[in-house]
């Protein structure tokens, strides 16, 4: 069975009175084990699709299963308990709080997990360990290197040990050498746990590290590319 099977998206946003359409009937499948990229220019609807199969937003049509459940059917609160246990998170900006050192940051995730704080503190210098900032674990986001931010979420999104994690452009403000670092670090990840990541991306380096790339463009897969 797949990890995600997404039938038929369809997205439409109300801007005043004038739909946009950010997807239009999409097809995709997301194997167990994969490392994907979904490319396509600005306004394509990367995000959208990102979101919708990160079950932040709902579709206007269609339907998202996830190991073959129908995610439409939970509640608001199971949905969030879904995401939690199951769905990774990474983001251009990296979306680290500023008041926090790297390891609290990671650890925020399992604060809503029935964990001892004994026990989140393992799990979170764990996943600082497995992105190689182990021994920067309390220094604040703003005492480090922008690629090293990004591992720190990288850490975050793993350590509630996902199946699948979604990453919105991680590379975008990262320069060239440190994005290609973030990704092999990913690719790694994706060898060594069989955890599932998907990115958007815009560029063609980080988007040839992928073993498998579909194109986007207004909305439909214009283009679909595997790495034999
Ligand atoms: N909340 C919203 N309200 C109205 N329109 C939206 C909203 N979010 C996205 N859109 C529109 O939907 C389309 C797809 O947007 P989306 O952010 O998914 O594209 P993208 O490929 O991720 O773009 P980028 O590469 O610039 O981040 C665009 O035309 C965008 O303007």
């Amino acid at each position: 069975m797949p990890l995600i099977e997404a039938r038929s998206l369809s997205k439409i946003y109300m801007l005043g009175k004038t739909e946009v359409h950010a997807l239009n009937a999409v097809n995709l499948t997301v194997e167990k084990g994969e490392f994907m990229a979904i490319a396509g220019p600005s306004g394509s609807g990367k995000t959208t699709l990102l979101n919708i199969l990160g079950c932040i937003e709902k579709p206007t049509e269609g339907s998202v299963l996830f190991d073959g459940k129908n995610v439409a059917q939970l509640s608001g609160n199971q949905l969030a308990d879904f995401r939690l246990n199951h769905i990774g998170f990474i983001f251009q900006t990296f979306n680290l709080i500023p008041v926090l050192t790297a390891i609290e940051n990671v650890e925020f995730p399992l604060l809503k997990m029935p964990l001892s704080k004994r026990e989140r503190r393992t799990r979170a210098q764990e996943a600082l360990e497995s992105v190689g900032l182990g021994g920067l674990a309390h220094r604040k986001p703003d005492e480090l290197s922008g690629g090293q931010r990004q591992r720190v979420a990288i850490a975050r999104a793993l350590v509630g040990r996902p199946n699948i994690v979604l990453a919105d452009e991680p590379t975008a403000n990262l320069d060239h050498a440190t994005g290609l670092a973030v990704l092999e670090l990913m690719s790694d990840l994706n060898s060594r746990l069989g955890t599932v990541f998907v990115f958007s991306t815009h560029d063609p380096k980080v988007m040839s590290m992928a073993r498998r790339v579909i194109s986007l463009v207004d909305g439909k897969i214009v283009e679909e590319t595997t790495v034999p």
